[in-house]
């Protein structure tokens, strides 16, 4: 089958290197020309396990790149994801501008792709947006319309940074909103057989556009939320001296709880949580509804950094001296720093007048941090990050950081605040961990 896909960041490129290994022909197109190149050299434009493998097989053989849109006509894609970013508008709410704008680009060579394209909306948008926003401009820029000259389906992506290529081949679950548009429904469903026909376990939930919108925000925000109850429980825990980690132990057992997602320390980061739940609650308030437990969900994370830094403050003022961060990425396994819990923590450490040497073993996350915080320090290796240190915060639950242990004898002071429970606690250190 051929595959347009619009945007190559995290999801499109991870999606057209598995696509391309389920036999696929893929074509990605991106405006970013340094994306183009690298794709089409078979190498991954970010950095996510497996993908520069899976890339270096394809690239050039099944899978090429474009920065034209144009390029979609001779390559006739039966099926065109659009896996464009949707950021945060200052206020919270979705940004649609650059999801509208891929879909105009797309609409102005859509009439001239042979046959019934199906354009499915990979992107994270909040309900309505493919009815109201998508579609149109993909009739007004074609001069077709939907379910007659062309298809339109929502198949949101549950992927996570780190593991990316893993979930997207070994799926919970698969969502296809359509609207009863067989033709789409159809597409859908022949973009994925061959990995249904691997694994006919994986459920198909078949819905609207709407529907499958909704279901992607609230597969979010429920993972938020529960991240963030684990966190004020373990708030709770750590003000009776108990380990939130052990209580989460005993709830993960309790079937209808679940042993996932229930690690407590600095909070949720990342390019989705954040921006996810923020745009949820500001799509509810537009319909009138008023989300209180998402903006507690929101709250509690936003106080968790702040926790951290107060914990700090209880064993050392850092004015003057030299503070360790370690872990800049927002969870292991990505070099992505995108609303990463390292960020507020540098900010809080700054403000205190700490000179902030930062390390995480990804030097693609070190060079992302290096953009927002270019006064920053960053090194190489563990050890000289912690030598002179007076206090060492752990930010990000690299397993690497779980190995420390005679390298924080290298410290001034050796304070070390644990937000993400990877230090192995022992005499000569002071440690402090932020729910245990
Ligand atoms: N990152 C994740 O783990 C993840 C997982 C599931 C869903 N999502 C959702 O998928 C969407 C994409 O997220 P991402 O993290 O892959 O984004 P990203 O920022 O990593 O990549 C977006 C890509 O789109 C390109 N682009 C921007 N404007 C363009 C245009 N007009 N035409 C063509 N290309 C254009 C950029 O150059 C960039 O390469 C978002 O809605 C996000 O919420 C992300
Ligand atoms: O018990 C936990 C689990 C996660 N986190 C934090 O939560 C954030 C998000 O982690 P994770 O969900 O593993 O990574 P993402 O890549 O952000 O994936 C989420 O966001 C994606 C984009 O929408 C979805 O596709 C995924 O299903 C969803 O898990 C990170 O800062 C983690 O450190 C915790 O603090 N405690």
């Amino acid at each position: 089958m051929k595959i347009g896909i619009v945007g190559s960041g995290y999801v499109g490129t991870t999606i057209a290197a598995c696509f391309a290994d389920l036999g696929h022909d893929v074509m990605n197109v991106d405006v970013d020309e340094a994306v183009v190149t690298k794709l089409n050299d078979g190498a991954a434009p970010i950095s996510e396990p497996d993908l520069d493998d899976l890339l270096g097989r394809y690239a050039g053989e099944s899978l090429f790149a474009t920065t034209e849109y144009e390029d979609l006509v001779d390559f006739r894609p039966e099926v065109i994801f659009l896996a464009l970013p949707t950021p945060s508008n200052d206020d919270g709410s979705i940004d649609t501008s650059t999801i509208e704008a891929g879909a105009e680009a797309l609409g102005g060579v859509l009439a001239d792709i042979e046959g019934y394209p199906t354009v499915v909306v990979k992107s994270t948008v909040v309900p309505g947006t493919t009815e109201n926003v998508i579609g149109p401009a993909l009739e007004l820029e074609s001069g077709g319309r939907i379910g007659v000259d062309f298809g339109l389906a929502v198949n949101p992506e549950f992927l996570r940074e780190g593991s990316a290529v893993s979930d997207f081949t070994d799926p919970d679950k698969l969502v296809f909103g359509t609207d009863d548009d067989d033709r789409a429904r159809e597409a859908l469903e022949s973009v994925y057989a061959p990995l249904l026909d691997d694994d006919d376990d994986v459920p198909v939930v078949e819905t609207g556009l709407r529907e499958a919108e909704i279901i992607k925000y609230a597969n979010n925000a429920f993972l938020a939320a529960k991240v963030s109850l684990i966190n004020e429980l373990g708030n709770i825990c750590k003000e009776y001296g108990v380990d939130a980690y052990e209580v989460a132990d005993a709830i993960g057992l309790d079937d209808r709880i679940g042993e996932q997602f229930l690690r407590s320390g600095v909070g949720w980061g990342g390019s989705c949580f954040p921006k996810d739940v923020n745009a949820i609650v500001a799509a509810a308030r537009e319909q009138g509804y008023d989300p209180e437990l998402l903006q507690a969900a929101i709250d509690v994370n936003d106080r968790q950094p702040q926790r951290m830094l107060d914990l700090m403050d209880d064993h050392v003022d850092v004015e003057g001296k030299r503070v360790a961060v370690l872990g800049l990425a927002f969870k292991p396994g990505t070099d992505d720093v995108r609303n990463s819990r390292a960020i507020p923590i540098i900010e809080g450490l700054q403000e205190r007048g700490a000179d902030v040497i930062a390390y995480d073993p990804n030097p693609a996350a070190r060079d992302n941090m290096a953009k927002h915080f270019p006064d920053v320090e960053y090194l190489a290796s563990p050890s000289p990050t912690l030598s002179g240190a007076h206090a060492a915060l752990i930010v990000t639950d690299w397993p690497e950081f779980g190995e420390l242990d005679r390298e924080f004898d290298l410290m001034s002071n050796s304070v070390v605040i644990d937000g993400r429970r990877i230090v192995e606690r022992r005499e000569g250190i002071t440690y402090e961990g932020l729910t245990w």
